[in-house]
């Protein structure tokens, strides 16, 4: 469905100075798929989204969709191609004074589609994205996730086969977020339509996704699909991401009391450790090892497909607490002192 091959993108500021937004980026992206493309601020995101439908043109590369080579197009060969290529933002990019019917209208209107066409398309979109009631109201008069649903009914219009996502949920709270989410998997699979999204955030990605690409610097320095991606992260900046998916934080009686160092022999020691899979055989290790007491105080576990992933805050008393963590920290997943706080003995 998309090729992306070597592209390259240099800006220069106002102020003269060239920043290399993208480095030679290549990725392809299959029909049907939900692709995510995951960096923090800066990173190249937007720029390669914006490359998918030649919002931004790549000074060096191709893009392809649809086996079509957007970056040999002209301007107006572009324009009938964004017709078959939906896009949505962050911050919804509504017409506030259009209705909301008149909102999902205005790409039909646009390409010249006959009045009564237009009427029947417009109510069978809302009435996807569950907004039939709202056809009358102006956008002020919605929350954000009904917004969002109304720019995803308005992408839709032209029947794309592409849906690009623009940080679609970064304004959302957590449970509007989902149901958008879940919107966007709907429309995927009973429309058959590609998702390309990019996000900072790595729990959209871990809910939707099937393949991963993340970016750092201009450049996708690790892709993958989603179980790869959150199982065996090989790049550092990768596993950072998937740490930050599932954390356990620590409980707020334990707050006041934490210690940075040592004080008495007898102190406990706090430690967080991600595991994959088998959190159980991790433990009972450090136990029959080292003899120490171990209790967990603190555990979040999420599933990613066939995976599970689990932080735990895990509180360790015994002479030799030090030397299980010691153990923890070379041979676990990811493991990470928190502190100390005094014990009962
Ligand atoms: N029009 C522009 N002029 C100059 N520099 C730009 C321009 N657009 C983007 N950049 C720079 O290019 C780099 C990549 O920007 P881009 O917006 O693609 O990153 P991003 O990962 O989407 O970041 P964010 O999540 O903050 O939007 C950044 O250093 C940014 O400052």
């Amino acid at each position: 469905m998309i090729e992306v091959k070597h592209i390259s993108k240099v800006y220069t500021t106002n102020k003269g100075k060239r920043v290399q937004a993208l480095d030679d980026v290549s990725f392809s992206v299959e029909k049907g798929e939900i692709f995510g493309i995951i960096g923090s601020s800066g990173a190249g995101k937007s720029t390669i989204l914006r490359c998918l439908n030649m919002l931004e043109k790549p000074d060096e590369g191709e893009v392809w969709v649809a086996g079509n080579a957007l970056t040999n197009m002209s301007e107006r060969q572009l324009q009938n191609e964004r017709r078959h290529i939906g896009m949505i933002f962050q911050h919804f990019n509504l017409l506030a004074s259009r209705t909301i019917f008149e909102n999902v209208a205005l790409p039909l209107e646009l390409s010249q589609t006959p009045k009564a066409a237009i009427k029947n398309r417009v109510l069978e979109l809302l009435e996807l994205v569950g907004l039939s009631e709202k056809a009358t109201d102006y956008p002020n008069a919605l929350s954000g996730g009904q917004k969002q649903r109304v720019a995803i009914a308005r992408a839709l219009a032209t029947n794309p086969s592409l849906l690009l996502c623009d940080e679609a949920t970064s304004a959302l709270d957590p449970a509007t977020t989902k149901s958008i989410l879940k919107l966007l998997q709907t429309i995927n699979a009973q429309l058959q339509i590609t998702i390309v999204l990019i996000t900072h955030e790595i729990h959209v990605v871990k809910s939707i996704c099937d393949r991963v690409a993340i970016v750092k610097d201009g450049k996708i320095v690790e892709l993958g699909n989603r179980e790869q991606i959150f199982g065996s992260p090989k790049d550092a900046h990768t596993a950072e991401f998937v740490a930050s998916a599932v954390r356990a934080e620590l409980p707020i009686e334990y707050q006041s009391k934490l210690k940075e160092q040592r004080i008495s022999n007898t102190d406990q020691l706090l430690i967080r450790v991600q595991t994959r899979n088998n959190a159980d055989y991790t433990f009972t290790a450090l136990r029959e090892q080292f003899d120490v007491d171990l209790e967990v105080i603190e555990a979040q576990i999420e599933s990613i497909g066939t995976l599970k992933l689990g932080s735990f805050i895990v509180k360790i008393s015994g002479s030799r607490a030090d030397e299980a963590h010691h153990f923890a920290s070379k041979n676990y997943t990811q493991t990470e002192l928190i502190g100390y706080v005094v014990g009962s003995n």
